[in-house]
């Protein structure tokens, strides 16, 4: 039987590599195939009928948010909003049906490295000045007081943001090549993969520092069920007690109350809220208009679709559930 296809933000010895094979480690199941930037897992995993799931970074403990990944699910939403089978399926309202379900999270500790591309700039490390210095946008506010290091501030003309860590390493030995010396910020794995050299290690601000990566899957037709999405869930991952919902909604009116009124509902079926974005989704009547993320715990037992999804569908312009899986244990780590 041939292998399921997973995509992630490669190339390979990304962080996201490394969340992929946390999720997905026995690779006689499945085939890890990198996609060269945030959107494009999501083109993939949405538009090639072989890729099944897509490992995707959502937030970072240091600096919060990976804004790239909630607008793509933003901007998925309302893309296939038309989609007839979100219609035929629509036992609310106003719920929209993602064409993908989140079925798993990942946590992967960031340690970051600063690189070169070769044992000779390594060397002679302490006498070049360096072009350019290349790494994940989502990285610069992670190291943000080692780049503001006086001994390390004049070491390079040029911060240049590329699609991932690694491919920021391979922009360093590319350059290396047409003798021009460059750095590049990544993890040690990826330095490995790279045969990149470590010029030193443990860099970030917080040695604490986790980026959370949530695993979607192609949402199967007519699939509007919460039990499919946790049988979904528990199918991938070792059962967990605690399982996290992630709802994503507009609200139905802008000004004072409008947010507080659907966060009310989880409060008065003593729901415990585990996080809350928001990303704009432009202006409408002249007002900026916002798009909710919320997490919350799934309990067990309450009366999910009469009760608490209906009034969500009440309260909500459009609403989305997007899927029910367990808190992964590197949540607490
Ligand atoms: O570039 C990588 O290695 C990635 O996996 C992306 C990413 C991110 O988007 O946050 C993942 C973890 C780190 O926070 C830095 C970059």
């Amino acid at each position: 039987m041939s292998r399921q296809k997973v995509t992630f933000l490669g190339p390979v010895g990304t962080y996201s590599h490394q969340a992929a094979l946390q999720q997905f480690p026995d690779s006689s199941k499945y085939e890890l195939i990198p996609s060269s930037s945030i959107p494009s897992c999501f083109e993939a995993v949405l538009s090639n009928n072989e890729i099944e799931y897509a490992v995707i970074p959502l937030e970072n403990s240091t600096n919060g948010q990976v804004v790239f990944t909630y607008d793509l699910i933003r901007d998925v939403l309302n893309k296939n909003n038309n989609d007839e089978s979100s219609k035929s399926i629509n036992d609310y309202n106003n719920r929209k049906y993602p064409p993908l379900n989140i079925i798993g999270e990942q946590y992967v500790k960031i340690e970051h490295c600063l690189v070169v591309s070769d044992k000779d700039d390594l060397k002679n490390f302490d006498s070049i000045n360096f072009e350019n210095l290349y790494s994940h946008p989502q990285v610069w506010g992670q190291v943000s007081e080692y780049l503001n290091k006086p001994d390390f501030k004049g070491k390079f003309k040029n911060i240049i943001d590329c699609k991932s860590t690694s491919e920021a390493m391979l922009r360093c030995k590319e350059d290396k090549q047409k003798g021009i010396h460059s750095l590049a910020i990544g993890s040690g794995a990826g330095a490995k993969v790279n045969e990149c050299e470590i010029v030193e290690e443990g860099i970030n601000n917080m040695k604490g520092n986790t980026t959370r990566f949530l695993t979607f899957v192609k949402r199967k037709d007519n699939e509007k069920q919460l039990s499919t999405l946790l049988l979904n869930s528990e199918s991938l991952n070792e059962k967990s007690e605690e399982k996290i919902v992630m709802l994503t909604f507009t609200t139905l009116k802008e000004g004072p109350g409008s947010l507080v009124e659907v966060l009310k509902i989880f409060q008065n079926f003593n729901i415990n809220m585990t996080s809350i974005s928001s990303r704009p989704i432009g202006q409408q009547s002249g007002k900026w208009q916002y798009i909710f993320y919320v997490e919350y715990d799934y309990i067990e037992g309450l009366n999910w679709r009469d009760e608490i999804l209906k009034e969500i569908d009440d309260r909500c312009l459009t609403w989305a559930l997007w899927g029910i899986f367990p808190r992964d244990p590197g949540y607490y780590v």
